[in-house]
C-alpha cells in the first residue's frame, strides 16, 4: 500500500545545493524532501534517470518516511573520504573536509583524464594518509578489461583495499577479478548492484568480492537488507550524494547490518557547500551518527529550487508514484 499522493506532496520541498567540487558530472545537487509520519525523507534520483529507475528511489523515500527503521547494531558508522576527479595538487584541500577518516575512495577513469592523472592523484592521497590509510578506487565501469588490468597494475603499488566497478558488465567484472586475483586486489560491484534487474546476480556468479549497496536505488533499507542477505558477501554502504536526510537513510541501513567490515561511503555531505540542516551528518573523528534529520525551514527557503524545477520534481514524484501504483495493481489478484 502506498500512502496517499496528496500526503506526500503537501510537505514537498525541492532544494538546489552547490557542490564543493564537480562530482559525477554535476556541480549542483537537486533533491526533493518531504515529511511522513516516521520523519523527513528524501527522493533524489539523478535528473537523467527515467521513471522506472526513479520509482525504486520513491519506494525507498516512502519506506523511510512512513515506516519505522529496523533494529540497529551501532549508533555511529565509520566513513570514508570521497575524492572527486581533481588535480593531485588539490588532494590535501579535499581531504581536510573529512576529519579523522582513515579510508579514502578515489574516483578514477574519468574520460577527461588519463592513467597518469589517476596515478598522481592516488599517489598524493597515499602521501597524505600515510601507510596506515586505506585507499580504494572507483572507475564507475569506465575501463575495458584490458584498461582495467593495466590501471590496476599501475595503482597496486599504492596498496588498494579494493577496486569498485572497474568495468561495466558482470561478465567483465568476473574476467578482471580473475586476472588480478594474483595481486590480491578485491573487486567491488556498485552499478552491477544498483542498476541491475537482479542485484544479487553479480554475487551469485562470483564476479565480485564485495558489494557497494545504496539505500535509495535499491528501494530502501528493507529491500537492501534482503539483497545483502541473498548475496552473502561483505558490503560497503554508500551514499547517492544526498542531503543529510538521505544520508540518514544510508546510516540506518549501515547500522542494521550486523557485520560491517569496511568503512562506508556516507561522508558525502562534505562535498556539498551547504546542507538543509544546522546539524548535518558530517564526519567527525571518521564517523557519522545514526539519527533522523529534521530540515531547518530557513535553510529550505535559502536553497529552494526555482519554481520551474520544483514543478519538474513534483511531476516526477507523480509519475513515479503512478508507476508504483500500476505495478502494485498488476500484482493484485483480479476479482
Ligand atoms: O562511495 C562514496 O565514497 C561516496 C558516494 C559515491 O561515490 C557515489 C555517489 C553517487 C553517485 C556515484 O557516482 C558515486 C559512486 O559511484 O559510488
Ligand atoms: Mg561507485
Amino acid at each position: 500500500m502506498l500512502p496517499p499522493l496528496p500526503d506526500i506532496l503537501s510537505t514537498l520541498r525541492v532544494v538546489s545545493l552547490p557542490m564543493t567540487h564537480r562530482f559525477r558530472g554535476i556541480d549542483v545537487r537537486e533533491v526533493a524532501l518531504f515529511e511522513g509520519p516516521a520523519g523527513w525523507t528524501e527522493f533524489s534520483p539523478f535528473v537523467e534517470y527515467d521513471t522506472a529507475e526513479a520509482s525504486a528511489w520513491l519506494t525507498a523515500a516512502l519506506d523511510f518516511g512512513w515506516q519505522q527503521t529496523p533494529a540497529i547494531f551501532r549508533s555511529s558508522i565509520r566513513v570514508n573520504a570521497t575524492m572527486p576527479v581533481v588535480d593531485s595538487s588539490r588532494v590535501p584541500e579535499v581531504l581536510a573536509r573529512f576529519p579523522g577518516c582513515r579510508t579514502v575512495k578515489i574516483k578514477v577513469a574519468d574520460p577527461g583524464q588519463g592513467l597518469t592523472d589517476d596515478v598522481a592523484r592516488v599517489a598524493a592521497v597515499r602521501k597524505y594518509v600515510g601507510p596506515e590509510g586505506r585507499i580504494r578506487v572507483d572507475a564507475n565501469g569506465l575501463w575495458t578489461v584490458d584498461e582495467a588490468e593495466r590501471a590496476i597494475h599501475a595503482l597496486a603499488e599504492f596498496d588498494l583495499e579494493y577496486v569498485e566497478q572497474p568495468c561495466e558488465t558482470v561478465e567483465e567484472l568476473a574476467d578482471i577479478r580473475s586476472r588480478v586475483a594474483y595481486m590480491g586486489v578485491p573487486i567491488a560491484a556498485d552499478e552491477s548492484v544498483r542498476k541491475a534487474e537482479d542485484p544479487a546476480r553479480v554475487a551469485r556468479v562470483g564476479a565480485a568480492d564485495l558489494l557497494v549497496v545504496k539505500a535509495q536505488p535499491l528501494g530502501g533499507i528493507r529491500r537492501a537488507l534482503d539483497v545483502i542477505e541473498e548475496a552473502g558477501l561483505p558490503v560497503v554502504v554508500s551514499s547517492a550524494l544526498e542531503t543529510s536526510v538521505g544520508i540518514s537513510m544510508g546510516a540506518y541501513l549501515g547500522a542494521a547490518i550486523d557485520t560491517l567490515p569496511y568503512d562506508c561511503g556516507l561522508a558525502t555531505v562534505s562535498l556539498l557547500t551547504s546542507d538543509i540542516t544546522a546539524e548535518p551528518l558530517l564526519p567527525h573523528a571518521g564517523t557519522i551518527d545514526v539519527r533522523r534529520v529534521v530540515p531547518d525551514p530557513e535553510l529550505l527557503d535559502r536553497f529552494a529550487a526555482e519554481p520551474a524545477r520544483e514543478a519538474w520534481w513534483r511531476g516526477r514524484i507523480v509519475d513515479s508514484y503512478r508507476f508504483l501504483d500500476d505495478a502494485l495493481a498488476a500484482q493484485r489478484p483480479s476479482e
